[in-house]
């Protein structure tokens, strides 16, 4: 990926930062670096993550899948990172795959069940993804998709991949059933795994170029250096990190493709899971242009200058022509296309932004497909990796998530647990129609 930062300067943009303070703060990215590539070279809990794209075996993945290679949908049960990442490589390219990629994270039971009974199940396969393989979400949904495979007389063992971890409830049921599973890999959090067999199972379901994902992913790791002026993952987390410092506290993550919008809720896991700590951290908002144009952008472009807005430029698409028409208000659409209507409103909404004074950032890609994706998901790990440095945060770890699980877990007769209690001591003020 490349990155602009010219609208988060000083000179444009307030909050902005200087050129002369990045050029400090220069000084701490090499330091970050440095403390990267140890982390890298060691191997290190959360560092392993920007050694995936050398780690990944493609052929691993390839023959787990094989016996479900045919399918015509395939049913990704996980949360998170357990789903997020899949679910952005195959919705970003699901124009160029025939096979139907859904995924059941939440436990709505309406929306589950919409999924369920609609599927051909014979014909569907079922990608089951957990690190801990105690993901209460995950195994309530794998359990209600197998209920749901047999009660349709379809041998689910037949039908099913597992991804976890060495061990746990998923890798005995594996192991029983002789299930193809694939290992989480040690070192790597769940929103850090996309560029492995947990993002990219899926990927091969539906038949991406998982060599292309990684070839991506290594030229952008590639740039890693020690200066935010020669690395676009750097540049960006660095800009981040100083505008949230000056007062922009929340990043809009807009990108304007519609096959990016599940990248925007992949990269609010990544930057709020990674960063918010220690009442630290900056604040992502899922955006995406042009909708939000007609949403969001009044409150980013007149509201507390409080924000940065981040746009990814998708590069060359298919295009289609706007019809000519008679309306003379609109006979300017009739001489162009949608694809020129949208680069138009990007660079236009832009230059609103910097008209206001309002930061933004331009991620660009040359084109959405498996190569240029794995250079954005790795360019964004390593921008969060790099931040999550400049914070001085435990950038690996997610202990906030905790309460709620066990709160769940005692308000299910899971377990005795203060955090259940504390649900019941709710404080209401209750207002009714
Ligand atoms: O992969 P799993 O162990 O099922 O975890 C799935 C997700 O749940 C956890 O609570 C964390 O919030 C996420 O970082 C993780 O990706």
């Amino acid at each position: 990926m490349n990155v602009d930062i010219g609208n988060a300067l000083a000179s444009v943009a307030s909050p902005g930062v200087s050129r002369a303070s990045l050029e400090r703060l220069d000084e701490q990215v090499a330091d970050a670096h440095d403390r990267i590539e140890q982390g890298m070279k060691n191997h290190e809990h959360g560092y392993e993550a920007l050694n995936l794209p050398q780690r990944t075996d493609p052929d691993a993945i390839r023959a787990a899948v094989e016996p479900v290679a045919d399918a015509d949908a395939l049913i990704t049960v996980g949360i998170g990172g357990s789903a997020l990442g899949a679910a952005t490589i195959t919705n970003a390219l699901a124009d160029e795959s025939d096979t139907e990629a859904v995924y059941l994270d939440n436990v709505d039971p309406e929306w589950v069940s919409s999924h369920l009974d609609r599927l051909d199940l014979e014909n569907t396969a079922i990608n089951v993804v957990s690190r801990s393989g105690t993901t209460a979400e995950t195994l309530a949904n794998f359990l209600v998709v197998r209920d749901a495979f047999e009660s349709a007389g379809v041998d689910w063992t037949e039908r099913t991949i597992v991804t976890t971890g060495d061990a746990g409830p998923l890798r005995d049921l594996s192991d029983r059933h002789d299930l193809p599973s694939l290992k989480v890999p040690d070192g790597v959090p769940g929103r850090f795994s996309a560029l492995s067999a947990v993002g990219m199972v899926a990927a091969e379901v539906c038949g991406h170029d998982l060599e292309a994902l990684l070839e991506g992913a290594a030229a952008e790791a590639e740039t890693l250096s020690g200066s935010l002026f020669e690395c676009p993952a750097y540049a960006y987390g660095a800009t981040t990190y100083a505008l949230d410092q000056r007062g922009a506290g929340i990043n809009a993550m807009m990108p304007y493709a519609e096959s990016l919008e599940t990248a925007a809720e992949w990269f609010a896991q990544l930057w709020a899971e990674s960063l918010g700590k220690d009442d630290l951290g900056q604040t992502p908002v899922r955006a995406l242009g042009v909708t939000d144009q007609h949403s969001q952008l009044q409150l980013y472009r007149a509201g507390p200058r409080d924000k940065l807005v981040t746009f990814v430029s998708p590069g060359e698409a298919a295009d289609r022509s706007i019809p000519a028409t008679d309306v003379d208000d609109l006979a300017y659409l009739g001489d162009a296309t949608l694809g020129e209507l949208l680069e138009a409103e990007f660079e236009a909404t832009e230059a609103s932004l910097a008209a206001a004074g309002r930061p933004n950032v331009r991620l660009e890609l040359e084109r959405v497909d498996e190569y240029e994706l794995g250079g954005l998901l790795y360019g964004l790990e390593a921008a969060c990796v790099l931040a999550g440095e400049l914070y001085a945060v435990n950038t690996f770890e997610q202990p906030a998530v905790e309460w709620a699980k066990k709160a769940t877990r005692g308000l299910l007769g899971g377990g005795e647990f203060e955090e259940a209690e504390a649900v019941a001591e709710k404080t209401s003020l209750r207002v009714e129609r």
